[in-house]
């Protein structure tokens, strides 16, 4: 996923200084960030109210879309993928998943808290939920 995520990256990069009228991209960055928010935060919504109609293949192109909306914004905004999944990486290292880390553990101490060490990595996703290695 992260490969189709990076090509479309670039893609938007190259589109960005294409000419408005024919290129939604171009379109976006000449309207600037706040419009881009509005549309990803609009693409996040429709997701949720597919996802809540159990509507799967809406879900599925939402998705496509929020993602390609979010890539729009990341490159306004300066932030390319490769920086997302070394984010993605960090909390993996540290809590077994990519999950959001506590507040309290976003200044982590050199040395692993033994909670943090303690807790068994979490090594995939099966179905829906993390299942941790017994
Ligand atoms: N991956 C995408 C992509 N995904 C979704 N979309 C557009 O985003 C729209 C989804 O957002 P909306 O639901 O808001 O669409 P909408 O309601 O018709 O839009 P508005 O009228 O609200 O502006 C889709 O209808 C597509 O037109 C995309 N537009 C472009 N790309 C890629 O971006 C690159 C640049 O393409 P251009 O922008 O066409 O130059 C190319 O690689 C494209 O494949």
């Amino acid at each position: 996923m992260s490969d189709s995520l990076e090509r479309l990256y670039l893609a938007v990069l190259a589109a960005r200084d294409l000419d408005p009228a024919t290129s939604r991209t171009a379109r976006l960055f000449q309207r600037g960030p706040s419009k881009m928010a509005k549309k990803l935060a609009e693409e996040a919504i429709e997701v949720v109210i597919d996802a809540v109609n159990g509507d799967t293949d809406a879900v599925i192109r939402e998705s496509a879309d929020l993602l390609y909306n979010l890539t729009v914004l990341w490159a306004s905004a300066g932030v390319r993928p490769e920086d997302v999944w070394r984010e993605m990486t960090r909390r993996e290292d540290m809590l077994g998943i990519a999950e959001k880390l506590p507040k309290s553990s976003m200044k982590l101490p050199k040395v692993a808290s033994p909670r943090v060490a303690a807790r068994r990595p979490i090594v995939a996703l099966e179905g829906r939920t993390a299942r941790k290695r017994h």
